[in-house]
């Protein structure tokens, strides 16, 4: 999305708790930034940011790009979503409001249906990865290899937590 967009940096902003998934299974929200970690480790346009840790719960986006815009008001936000997330990006809260006064810029992602015009929505031209999280945990569960599925460092760090065995 860096190479690809006018974006200097990318936050990864990681959720304690999305509003419309459920908590059961989620991984402690410690581990899940320490993965971020992990994955962007040398990459000094990447920051893993635990803004949302010390919000209310669910995570509403609209609150957290408030939040970041009060904090940091010398930038100008803007909020990358696979395109998977366009589907129900209408039910969000105030979403009308997310695009209005930030915009999106949407990765494309494979099976994606659901695109709408809107000045303020960039679909990003990059390559496409058939690669979700729910095939490298029922991967692992199952035993099977996922080296090159995801950054070694985090593949260790799983590993080492035994967290999907
Ligand atoms: N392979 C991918 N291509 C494009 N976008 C992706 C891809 N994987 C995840 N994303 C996007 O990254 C964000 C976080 O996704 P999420 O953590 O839910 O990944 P996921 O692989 O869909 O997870 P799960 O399988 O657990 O539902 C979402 O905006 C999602 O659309
Ligand atoms: O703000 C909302 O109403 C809203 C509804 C659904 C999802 N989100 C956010 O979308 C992001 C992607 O979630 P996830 O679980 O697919 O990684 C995460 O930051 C959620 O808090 C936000």
């Amino acid at each position: 999305m860096q190479d690809r967009t006018d974006l200097d940096e990318v936050w990864y902003v990681v959720s304690p708790q999305n509003p419309f998934k459920k908590r059961r299974g989620l991984l402690h929200e410690f581990d899940r930034l320490r993965m971020v970690e992990l994955a962007i480790e040398g990459n000094f346009n990447f920051k893993a940011i635990d803004i949302e840790f010390h919000m209310p719960k669910p995570s509403y986006t609209i609150d957290t790009l408030a939040h970041l815009t009060d904090k940091f008001p010398q930038h100008d936000f803007k909020l990358i979503i696979g395109g998977d997330n366009l589907t129900h990006f209408h039910k969000w809260k105030n979403s009308d409001q997310i695009l209005e006064l930030f915009g999106l810029y949407v990765y494309p992602r494979p099976g994606e249906t659901v695109t709408f015009e809107h000045p303020n929505v960039m679909y990003v031209e990059a390559p496409l990865i058939d690669i979700s999280a729910t095939f490298i945990r029922k991967s692992m569960e199952a035993g099977k290899s996922v080296t090159y599925l995801l950054p070694p460092l985090v593949e260790d760090y799983i590993k080492g937590k035994k967290f999907f065995v």
